[in-house]
């Protein structure tokens, strides 16, 4: 079993990483607090699949358990279900000193941390993650949050969860698509920040990764949780994070987050941005085939249908600009990244798509 300790004064907390870990999870939590409630918020396929598994676990170390389930997928990271969940949490009888578990993927641990960020003015929460962008990524450094019509993740908060779960086992029921998914945020841990990452998923391949998976997902928690640590509310260098972020983003929404999952719309909006930050010469020659061939290799998208004018839109509102000034995160190469400060007007040409004029 791996730890690894996030230390944000009051709010640290560590993230612990082992196969059998979900089956121990009563025991840990029971660790961290005297209360009886619990309310376990899952979607409709990791409530079906683990529900039962969990529930056991947190009933032996004598939690009375809620089970509160939404319907799986991105589009329903939304106010709607924000509001049952509010509905569910009060029905059970929730109080602020009864704790919530998101568990499930990166849609429950955003949408369920921030019900339990903001139910009541805020109860304490743990993530058990589920899916391998959410053991990677999404579990780690506190941003909840929903989606909403002008944009992703427009509402949310930075709330903490007490501790992180991540028990690798639970990857072996995961669908393709959301393995590659996962893979989508991974590959940007290795561009921006971990070249030997990033060669080591050159050396693998789909087959053999899943031998490396608890040591992808410490490389990344751990790589995360020192951004998060040195840059907590995303003011500078946790923005590195956000890295294929920006047209990213703007792909997820142009399509109604109905069309690509996060981690292709991250895939083909670190590809789009590096094609063309390396055509102007500030990202070493060759890091744009290299990464092309990376994605291609683990089923990610290269580019979007979307032209430059139709994604624009849904970029004004990104959370990197101030103002009329934006951050946009590039590669100098792979492994380093840097934050380039830039007028909002010379946003256009860093979208351009290749061939357009
Ligand atoms: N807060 C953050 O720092 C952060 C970071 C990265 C991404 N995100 C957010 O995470 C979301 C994407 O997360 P995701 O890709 O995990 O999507 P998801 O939560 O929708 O999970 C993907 C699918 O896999 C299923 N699933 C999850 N675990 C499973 C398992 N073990 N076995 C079988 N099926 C399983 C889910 O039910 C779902 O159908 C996006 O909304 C993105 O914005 C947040
Ligand atoms: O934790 C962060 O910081 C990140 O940027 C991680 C991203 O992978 C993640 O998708 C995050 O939710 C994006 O945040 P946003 O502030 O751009 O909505
Ligand atoms: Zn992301």
């Amino acid at each position: 079993m791996k730890h690894i300790h996030v230390e944000l004064g009051k709010d640290s907390y560590d993230i612990h990483v082992g196969n059998g870990l979900l089956d121990r999870a009563g025991d840990y939590i029971r660790s961290l607090t005297h209360t009886r409630n619990i309310a376990v918020i899952s979607d409709s396929h990791v409530d079906g699949l683990y529900g039962q598994r969990l529930e056991d676990s947190l009933a032996a170390a004598n939690f009375t358990v809620h089970r509160i389930v939404f319907p799986a997928g991105e589009k329903n990271k939304s106010a709607a279900s924000l509001l049952d969940l509010y509905r569910q949490l009060s029905e059970a009888g929730i109080t602020r000193m009864d704790y919530v578990v998101a568990f499930g993927g990166g849609v429950t641990g955003d949408l369920g941390g921030f019900a339990a960020a903001t139910f009541l003015r805020g109860l304490p929460f743990v993530q058990i993650p589920t899916s391998i962008l959410a053991q990677v990524d999404s579990s780690v450094g506190g941003k909840v949050g929903i989606d909403l019509p002008s944009g992703k993740n427009q509402a949310g908060s930075f709330c903490q969860p007490q501790g992180v779960l991540i028990d690798p086992q639970l990857l072996r029921t995961l669908p393709p698509r959301y393995v590659h998914d996962g893979l989508g945020e991974v590959i940007k841990y290795g561009c921006i920040t971990d070249l030997q990452l990033f060669e080591l998923l050159e050396a693998v391949d789909e087959e053999s990764i899943f031998s490396h998976w608890e040591e992808i997902i410490e490389r990344c928690c751990s790589c995360k949780a020192r951004l998060v640590e040195r840059d907590v509310l995303d003011l500078g260098e946790r923005m590195v994070l956000n890295f294929g972020h920006t047209i990213g983003h703007a792909i997820e929404r142009y399509y109604d987050y109905g069309v690509y999952t996060h981690g292709e719309a991250v895939a083909a909006g670190m590809s789009m941005l590096t094609g063309m930050t390396e055509e102007m010469g500030l990202t070493q020659a060759g890091t744009t085939a290299r990464l092309r061939h990376l994605l291609q290799r683990y089923g990610l998208p290269q580019d979007v249908d979307a032209t430059a004018a139709e994604l624009l839109p849904f970029i004004s509102n990104d959370k990197k600009m101030r103002g009329q000034h934006m951050t946009l995160v590039i590669l100098k190469e792979i492994g380093k990244a840097r934050l380039l400060p830039l007028d909002a007007s010379e946003l256009p040409k860093f979208i351009r798509k290749k061939g357009a004029k």
